[in-house]
């Protein structure tokens, strides 16, 4: 039995509604346009969603609309560009089904014929209103014999075009309800993918929030992709609002939450997630990671990764994605400033000024110029100070574990002690390996000069507080900024506690150093850029856990994934199994680390299921997944 797709416009294969755009652009410049642009909306709306008849809203918007023939170039040129995210993402299904797919709609052919058959829909499956126009052009009505300007128009049209097959309607207005509601439809799909009617969605035998869940339900998808509205994301602590806009755009379905989680709730939370963000707070622990029953990826909206369990993650074939270098340079300008702030001692000046005490003496107070900065840990954070604090007169030193290149005049020192007996001023960039716990203790702070400036930017476990709070108290450190604590307060609505609360010329802020519009924003663009293109295409480029692969772009193929544990022979299984099934490889690209192997294969369009489920028993597999 053949199955048609009856397709509505309006809000469902565009993201808008025509006639509200039309209105926008016909009254441009009109005093009235606000006024008359949200009658409009309301009168779609009554219609949409069964509270006034059709034919009234139609002809009462028309009348307000004040539209030329003129109008409908930019209108087409506007639509083009409102195309449903899931419609144009699915242009195979409309190539491959064009005899079964029929656009019926109640707004005007004049804009819909020239949308729609550049997705592919035939012409003369395209059934709309007519505009009536006078000599000038000016829009005076609308052919009132069309049945589609009548109540009950949509149910008319599909019963004249006497189709023989299983009807399935997609649309999100009460009018394309109507068509079940007359018998002769097999299933009406509300589609929400741009707006949510809950009166339309009640009456609905399914919701669709995206045209992929309808070919999934259809059971059509094998052909096209797993629908993203079933790909659930959840996105902690604050994420900037970009990541959610690019996320939800892709058609993922994703929940936000402003704060982080603890570990017993993560693991409840985590169930069905496939996509987690989250950024320096959130422990994500082999204990969350157990829990997790669908986890693909998990995205840290951050540099640090100390917070997950990067191991736990790759046993369960879990992509792990940072923002290496999105917040660097905040950090770097958050450094430059607490060092000039701290060597003045302008905190503890400006908070007795706020209570009327003016003191003015140069005791205590130096230039930067000239003093020795020491930078333990010389990544991209530590390297891009040494560049700023050198052009501002500092004369630089670092120490790292690694070999690095010295940029400028900075001098490399050999070891940590060094670092500690040379430097006027010491500021922490290491990263939060856990190796890297009380790096700064008592007897770092005794190796130190007296009178030293101490900044720690990096982890607050990094710096035993106790003994910093001693070596202030003692006038061993003359002035410290710390943004970073071994405890911090889950969310703004929780207090904070420290030993350090009160000292003498001590800058404290509240894990900000990388907290600037820009960095967030960036951050915000970034790792859900890197954790699509891990979804849609398999490359791994800048994961900080798995192998590392920039893939072609999938053409006519089928990509198969593989993760396995990184022991011999598993490329040589999945090549007899491909051999055995006279599966012709288009592509195939392998890269391993220490504990596992990535290989991703492209095949021909062809393949027996049966082949997957082998894929799938080799030993030692760890997912597996399919790119259509
Ligand atoms: N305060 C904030 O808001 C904020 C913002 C961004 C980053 N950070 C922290 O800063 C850290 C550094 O960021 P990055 O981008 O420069 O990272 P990075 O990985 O580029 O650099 C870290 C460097 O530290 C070195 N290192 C590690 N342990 C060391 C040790 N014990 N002694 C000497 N060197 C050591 C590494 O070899 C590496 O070169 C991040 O891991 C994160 O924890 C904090
Ligand atoms: O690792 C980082 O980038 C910093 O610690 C910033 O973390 P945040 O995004 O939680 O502020």
């Amino acid at each position: 039995m053949d199955k048609y797709f009856i397709i509505d416009f309006d809000s469902t294969l565009t993201r808008v509604e025509a006639m509200d755009l039309l209105a926008s652009i016909s009254l441009q410049g009109s005093p009235k346009k606000a006024a008359v642009e949200a009658k409009i909306k309301e009168l779609t709306d009554k219609g949409m969603n069964g509270e006034m008849s059709f034919r009234s809203s139609l002809k009462d918007r028309l009348l307000l609309l004040e539209a030329n023939k003129s109008h409908l170039v930019p209108l087409i040129d506007a639509l083009k560009g409102q195309v449903s995210a899931s419609f144009k993402r699915n242009k195979d299904f409309f190539r491959s089904y064009a005899n079964q797919i029929y656009v019926i709609s109640n707004g005007f052919k004049e804009y819909i014929e020239p949308i729609v058959t550049d997705l592919g829909v035939l012409p003369d499956h395209i059934f709309a209103n007519q505009l009536v126009f006078n000599e000038d052009g000016d829009v005076i009505g609308f052919d009132e014999d069309n049945p589609l300007s009548k109540d009950g128009g949509k149910a008319e049209v599909i019963k004249s075009l006497d189709l023989d097959g299983d009807i399935y309607v997609i649309g999100d207005g009460h009018n394309d309800y109507e068509i079940k509601a007359a018998g002769l439809a097999n299933k009406f799909y509300a589609f929400t993918e741009n707006v949510k009617r809950e009166q339309v969605v009640e009456k609905a035998d399914h919701e669709a929030p995206s045209l992929d869940e309808v070919l999934f339900e259809q059971k059509i998808a094998s052909a096209f992709s797993y629908p993203k509205n079933r790909i659930k994301v959840l996105l902690l602590e604050n994420v900037h609002p970009k990541a959610f806009e690019l996320l939800k755009n892709e058609g993922f379905s994703v929940e936000v939450y402003p704060a982080g989680l603890d570990e017993d709730e993560l693991c409840e939370k985590i169930k069905g997630v496939s996509i987690l963000g989250i950024r320096s707070k959130t422990q994500v622990t082999k204990k969350v990671i157990e829990s997790a029953d669908r986890l693909m990826a998990v995205g840290a909206f951050c540099i640090g990764t100390n917070q997950i369990d990067l191991e736990a993650c790759q046993e369960k074939g879990i992509a792990v994605f940072n923002a290496p270098f999105s917040n660097t340079r905040s950090v770097v300008e958050l450094a430059i400033g607490s060092i000039i702030m701290l060597i003045r001692n302008i905190f503890d000046k400006s908070v007795a000024m706020h209570q009327g005490k003016w003191d003015k003496s140069a005791k205590g107070s130096k230039e930067i110029r000239g003093k020795k900065l020491g930078i333990i840990g010389y990544g991209n954070i530590g390297a891009q100070l040494s560049v700023l604090a050198e052009s501002m007169g500092l004369d630089v030193y670092y120490y790292d574990l690694e070999e690095k290149l010295a940029l400028g005049n900075a001098t490399k020192l050999d070891s940590l002690d060094e670092l500690l007996s040379t430097s006027d001023i010491i500021t922490l960039h290491v990263d939060g390996r856990p190796e890297n716990k009380e790096l700064i203790t008592a007897e770092a702070f005794s190796k130190m000069k007296d009178q030293v400036i101490f900044i720690n930017l990096s982890r607050g476990h990094v710096v035993n507080i106790g003994d910093l709070k001693n070596a202030i108290e003692s006038k061993k450190v003359a002035g410290c900024a710390v943004d970073v604590f071994p405890k911090e307060p889950k969310s703004n609505d929780e207090p904070f506690e420290s030993e350090l609360i009160g000292l003498p010329n001590v800058i404290l802020t509240p894990h900000i150093g990388g907290s600037t519009e820009e960095a967030q924003e960036n951050i915000g663009e970034f790792v859900p850029n890197r954790i699509m293109e891990y979804i849609n295409t398999g490359t791994t480029t800048n994961s900080v856990n798995f192998p590392n692969l920039q893939l072609p772009k999938l053409q006519n193929a089928h990509r198969l994934i593989h993760i396995h544990h990184n022991v011999p022979g598993i490329i040589a299984k999945m090549n007899q199994l491909f051999a055995e099934h006279e599966i012709n490889i288009v592509g195939q690209y392998l890269k391993t680390n220490e504990k596992i192997g990535y290989v991703i294969t492209d095949i021909n369009k062809a393949y027996p299921q049966e082949l997957i489920q082998s894929l799938k028993n080799i030993q030692h597999t760890i997912k597996f997944r399919v790119l259509y």
